[in-house]
């Protein structure tokens, strides 16, 4: 693989693949299509039950390596850097929307929104718990902050984790199914608020998602099943 390719693109190219695949199980290799997405964009990936999206957003996000190719991610390769670095790169440059949500129950609404950013911009945290009511209510969910997590429906559950990940405008979001306990005008509305931040942040948004009816609302669709990276008009 030449090392440069990747290198020359990543300057336009917030998220960057080339030759990736990953190994399940032996005997079973997934191949990736390559693509380049840049800044100010919202992307879907696609594809049937098991054919590796969230496998794919964990190998962008740094969470596991590929077994073959690069993934480039603003120009940093996850791959030679160390835990630590990944794990300081993905806190300052990646909200992740977590397919099982990974919020705590017994924690209240705020308290998780606001939980990763408590350790580190302490200073900050009065003026990110406005932003966080400000997108709950964007998001119309109407609810007592305060209120433990656990009595929360699915579908307001997956709204607090979507406003945890954008509560500090990354500028990249990579979100698993972040509609799929919602109904169709609220996932319009969740995809709506992503396309905000993109527009106005410059973010690099990519979302795996099994609802094809929300894709005239991306730019750029990664079909995992054919292989093909298609660009909306
Ligand atoms: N940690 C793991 N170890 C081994 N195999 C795994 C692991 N995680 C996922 N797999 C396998 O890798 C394949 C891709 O899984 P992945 O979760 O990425 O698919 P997906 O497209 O996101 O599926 P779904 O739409 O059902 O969420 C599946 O066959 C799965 O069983």
């Amino acid at each position: 693989m030449d090392d440069n390719s990747i290198a020359s693109v990543a300057t336009e190219a917030v998220l960057k693949t080339q030759d990736v695949s990953w190994a399940p199980s032996p005997g079973r290799l997934i191949t990736y299509p390559d693509f380049a997405l840049p800044p100010q964009s919202m992307t879907a990936i696609i594809g049937p039950s098991g054919s590796g999206k969230t496998t794919l957003l964990d190998l962008l996000a740094g969470l596991r390596p590929p077994d073959g190719g690069e993934v480039s991610i603003q120009g940093a390769r996850p791959k030679s850097m160390g835990e630590m670095s990944i794990r300081e790169f993905r806190r300052e440059n990646i909200g992740i929307v977590f397919q099982d949500l990974r919020l705590l129950e017994h924690l209240s609404v705020m308290e998780n929104i606001l939980l990763p950013t408590l350790l580190h911009v302490r200073d900050r945290v009065p003026q990110l718990r406005e932003r966080a009511k400000t997108l709950l209510c964007r998001l119309e969910l109407d609810i007592d902050c305060d209120r433990p997590l656990r009595y929360l429906a699915g579908g307001e559950k997956q709204r607090v984790a979507i406003v945890r990940a954008i509560l500090q405008q990354p500028p990249i979001v990579l979100a698993d199914e972040p509609t799929g306990h919602l109904d169709g005008p609220t996932g319009e509305l969740v995809l709506a608020e992503l396309r905000t931040l993109a527009n106005e942040c410059g973010s690099t948004i990519l979302v795996a998602t099994h609802d094809t009816s929300l894709l005239s609302m991306f730019d750029r669709v990664i079909d995992l099943a054919s292989g093909i990276v298609a660009e909306s008009n």
